[in-house]
């Protein structure tokens, strides 16, 4: 589908659905300085062509205004006439757009998401197991034990790009990057969300156990 023939309607749908949770995300510190990148797919898509707003680079995402988010295409180029930048990360969500199929990607940097990637970068996985949230990632198994995927976060994002299809787990909707933040997906802006939100729970929760001694059925 071409970008032209995208409803105006759905556009601006994607835009007011981008700033709302933005301005939730903003709310709970989510995007400190001008970190963090949202972006919602618009209209059909094939792995080979897609169109995506996404947010304009290089902003603080707690000020609510109208240069906010511009639209882009397949590669990361603007699809309109725009002074807005994209963000040089842009290139992360149109491969993960292009890999996972999926309709939303949110990216944010968090206290929590960072630690942890740093901590098991080495692993090159964050591990979660029986923490009630992963069913909230949509993996509903007893053992329900995940490996959450920790890229290097170089300099060059096309690095990066190039990693992503090797390192992406199918039933796990999200990567870190090391010492950086996360990206997590799903296929609605709300499913998006969840999962981010899960995820962000889940690190919290690995974060404070590692500060606990062992509990009293443990000490044998
Ligand atoms: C300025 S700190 C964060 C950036 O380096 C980047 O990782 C980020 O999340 C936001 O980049 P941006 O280009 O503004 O979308
Ligand atoms: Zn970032």
């Amino acid at each position: 589908m071409n970008f032209s023939a995208i409803s105006s309607e759905d556009k601006q749908a994607a835009l007011s659905e981008l700033r709302s949770i933005t301005a939730d995300f903003a709310a709970r510190g989510w995007f400190p300085g001008t970190s963090g990148n949202l972006s919602l797919r618009v209209g059909g898509f094939s792995p080979d062509r897609f169109h995506f707003a996404i947010a304009a680079s290089g902003k603080d995402r707690s000020i609510g205004n109208h240069e906010d988010f511009l639209f882009v295409d397949t590669n990361g180029e603007p699809c309109e006439t725009t002074n807005l930048k994209p963000s040089p990360e842009t290139m992360i969500h149109a491969k993960i757009y292009r890999v996972t199929g999926c309709g939303a990607i949110f990216h944010v940097h968090t206290v929590y998401n960072t630690m942890l990637s740093e901590y098991y970068g080495d692993q090159g996985a964050v591990p979660a197991k029986g923490i009630e949230l992963i069913k909230d990632l949509g993996i509903w198994e007893d053992d329900d034990s995940i490996q959450i995927p920790v890229l290097p976060n170089y300099r060059d994002i096309s690095k990066i790009a190039k990693l992503i299809s090797g390192s992406l787990k199918p039933e796990v909707p999200g990567i870190l990057l090391r010492n950086h933040g996360i990206y997590a997906w799903g296929k609605n802006a709300l499913e998006a969300k969840r999962h981010l939100e899960s995820f962000e729970f889940i690190f919290e929760v690995l974060y404070r156990s590692l500060l606990l001694p062992p509990g009293p059925a443990k000490k044998g």
